[in-house]
């Protein structure tokens, strides 16, 4: 259950697998309909790899990635039944999401630029959010060593604050003709995705 909130506050919370549960939209609606949700895509192709390398990580015996991806790789046959896969047709998802809540309550932010313009994302979301914009481009640096923005000085403490260890790992090395087919298998979700929430991510 949420906590109980004032109108001067905002209760967030964050679950990433909210965002392909079936059942989650209709929950949450149910629970409030005026929720504001923020999900962060990035380029599906990338996003299966990095969800392996994660996996990977915990249970170093799994089958490969092109293993796992293919149903059949010969006739380019996609096993959208792999989590790893099936979570980057974000358009089939947000389909779901929008049988319960309209698209301007809803707002995606680019993995991409999160980390290439941190402030400028979080802008947005604080616009989304409906807030002042506190957080900008004062509040981080770019940690060359970790390829990721850092936040300079965080209220709670005086040394600045950065991604943890098991965040930026470094990818699993996947064929450039695997990663091909994939991108092939992705471009129409994502155009339809890019047409549904009126933004061009540019992943082709
Ligand atoms: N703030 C911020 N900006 C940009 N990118 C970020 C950020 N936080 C997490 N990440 C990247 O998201 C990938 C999954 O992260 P997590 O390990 O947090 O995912 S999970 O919640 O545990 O599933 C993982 O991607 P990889 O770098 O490919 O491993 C994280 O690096």
């Amino acid at each position: 259950l949420m906590p109980r909130t004032l109108d001067s506050q905002i209760t967030m919370e964050k679950t990433p697998s909210y965002f392909v549960t079936r059942e989650a939209p209709r929950r949450i609606s149910s629970m409030s309909r005026d929720t504001k949700l923020i999900v962060v895509v990035r380029n599906p192709v990338t996003r299966a790899i990095s969800d392996y390398t994660q996996t990977l990580s915990k249970k170093p015996d799994i089958p490969s990635f092109e293993a796992l991806a293919f149903r059949n790789r010969s006739l380019g046959q996609v096993d959208t039944s792999w989590n790893a896969i099936r979570i980057g047709m974000y358009m089939l998802h947000l389909e779901n999401w929008l049988q319960y809540f309209p698209l301007s309550q809803i707002h995606f932010v680019s993995g991409e630029r999160l980390i290439t313009d941190p402030a400028g994302e979080l802008g947005r979301v604080q616009d989304f959010l409906g807030l002042k914009r506190i957080v900008t481009d004062k509040h981080f640096y770019f940690n060359k060593t970790k390829g990721f923005p850092c936040l300079k000085k965080p209220e709670s403490s005086s040394l600045p604050r950065c991604l943890g260890k098991s965040k930026g790992r470094t990818h699993v090395q996947i064929d450039q003709e695997v990663i091909e087919q994939l991108r092939d298998f992705y471009r129409p979700y994502n155009i339809k995705f890019y047409e549904m929430v009126g933004h061009d991510f540019r992943w082709d």
